[in-house]
């Protein structure tokens, strides 16, 4: 745990990220807050590949599957604030979120969203975490579009077709 200022409130910048998106912005929370910060991941690591990653995500969602956690937060109770930072997956939190909110309450503590999405914008998201956090704070948060998986990889493999060399 580190530092914080005398009387402050202690804060935990939680956030699952696919792509890195999240984390930066998980990072920056965490350094101008002096807060600790927590990675959450799944127990079972998701596909590699991009098309596997999207049925997979629906899957998910579809049937309200809530997959296992690698870790819990240790001693979440001491937490006045959570951020809790995510990618916007088939216009929804990632289930790994629901699973998250289930295994760790939060009641009483003051709730911060932080969503990077492809440019569809927050879609259910904040539902998911009004229906799973229900004791918490909920307060706005911070959103952004980022960059997306899916057009990264069209945008290589068009410039790959074009690529004129041997082989
Ligand atoms: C499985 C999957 C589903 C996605 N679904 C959506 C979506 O419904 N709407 C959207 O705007 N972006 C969608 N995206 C794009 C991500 O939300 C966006 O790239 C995000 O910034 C990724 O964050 P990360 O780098 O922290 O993983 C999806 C990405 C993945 C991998």
């Amino acid at each position: 745990s580190k530092a914080r200022p005398a009387g402050g409130a202690k804060i935990l910048v939680a956030y699952y990220t696919r792509t890195g998106n999240t984390r930066v912005i998980a990072r920056q929370i965490g350094r101008a807050r002096g807060a600790d910060i927590f990675e959450i991941q799944t127990a079972n690591p998701y596909p590699e590949d991009y098309a596997e990653q999207v049925a997979v995500a629906q899957q998910q969602r579809d049937s309200g599957f809530e997959p296992p956690l690698a870790a819990t937060v240790p001693g979440v109770k001491s937490y006045e604030t959570v951020f809790l930072g995510f990618p916007i997956w088939g216009m929804t939190a990632p289930s790994v979120i629901r699973s998250f909110l289930s295994r760790h309450d939060l009641s009483g503590k003051t709730l911060v969203p932080f969503i990077t999405h492809g440019g569809y914008g927050l879609g259910e998201s904040l539902k998911v975490l009004a229906d799973h956090a229900p004791g918490a704070r909920l307060i706005e948060g911070f959103s952004k579009q980022c960059d997306q998986e899916r057009e990264t990889l069209e945008q290589v493999t068009g410039w790959l077709g074009r690529v004129d060399v041997p082989g």
